[in-house]
């Protein structure tokens, strides 16, 4: 169970991101956070693990006060909340199954893990891991090598292959094209159900949010101003949701497509 105090982060700029959001995720629920550009989406995902640090507020997972771990105890702790974010992303010259092991260790130390030896037992549920996703016959291709979708899938086998116990995903489907994206978010899905773990899904596209999650988080100007079912989400909570919108965050709601930097070249480079 992950639980949110009133979590506020004003950035050094004096940009408040997040405005005194509190909520509680858990069971084996999707929950989407939905939002305008610049709503503060991202800065809540990125608070919950303190890749980006809260300016106050707390946040627990079960009977962990995340907020308040050490360095140390927040590697440790790390490991319970599988990302599935842009900027870990794959290595791309290192095959699909190395990728996947190196979630075994958390994403810290990535080189010094990789030169490890893994245990047979991390291998043989690395193989499980990539069959569940649908990319065993890929085990031994480079990640260079792979479509988006398929590159989201060894990500997110990479993270539950922590046995992590939420999954925090950013933008998932922003660089994918609406067939792939659903398959994703059905894995997404699955995942939730079969491991029973709350998924945390910061997404652009409403339609589907409506589609898939269970529960819907509006964020605006760096409030909660809606927290409800799906079915709840009729056309007069969108327009609290985006009622500040641009006309590119209206294209945003439709069927947001976008654009990603192909050429970045991210390694897990996550220093803590
Ligand atoms: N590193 C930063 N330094 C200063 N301000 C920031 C930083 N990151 C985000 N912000 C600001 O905080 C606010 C929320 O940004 P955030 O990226 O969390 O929004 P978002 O809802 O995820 O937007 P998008 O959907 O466009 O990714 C924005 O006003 C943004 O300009």
């Amino acid at each position: 169970m992950l639980k949110i105090n009133d979590l506020v982060k004003v950035y050094p700029t004096g940009d408040r991101a997040l405005d005194g959001v509190s909520t509680t995720i858990g069971g084996n629920s999707i929950v989407a956070m939905i939002g305008p550009s610049g709503a503060g989406k991202s800065t809540f995902v990125r608070c919950i693990n303190r890749l980006v640090e809260p300016t106050s507020g707390q946040v627990w997972l079960d009977d962990v006060e995340i907020t308040s771990l050490s360095k140390n105890g927040l590697r440790r702790e790390r490991r319970n909340m599988g990302m599935v974010f842009q900027e870990y992303g794959l290595v791309e010259r290192l095959t699909v199954m190395e990728n996947v092991l190196s979630g075994r260790l958390g994403y810290t130390g990535f080189w010094k893990s990789f030169r490890r030896k893994y245990p047979k037992e991390d291998i043989q549920k690395a193989y499980a891991t990539l069959d569940r996703v649908g990319m065993l016959e890929m085990a031994d291709k480079r990640v260079d090598e792979l479509s988006g979708g398929q590159r989201q899938r060894v990500g997110i086998a990479r993270a539950v292959l922590q046995t992590p116990k939420l999954l925090l995903v950013d933008e998932p489907t922003s660089s994918l094209d609406p067939e792939t994206s659903r398959k994703v978010m059905e894995l997404l899905t699955e995942i939730a159900r079969e491991d029973d773990i709350p998924v945390l899904i910061n997404i652009h596209e409403v339609n589907l949010a409506e589609q898939f999650a269970d529960r819907i988080l509006g964020l605006s100007d760096g409030g909660l101003v809606f927290e409800g079912s799906t079915d709840e989400l009729d056309e007069s909570v969108k327009n609290k949701i985006y009622r500040s919108d641009n006309s590119q965050d209206q294209d945003d709601i439709s069927n947001d497509k976008t654009v990603v930097d192909e050429s970045t070249e991210i390694e897990s480079n996550v220093e803590l």
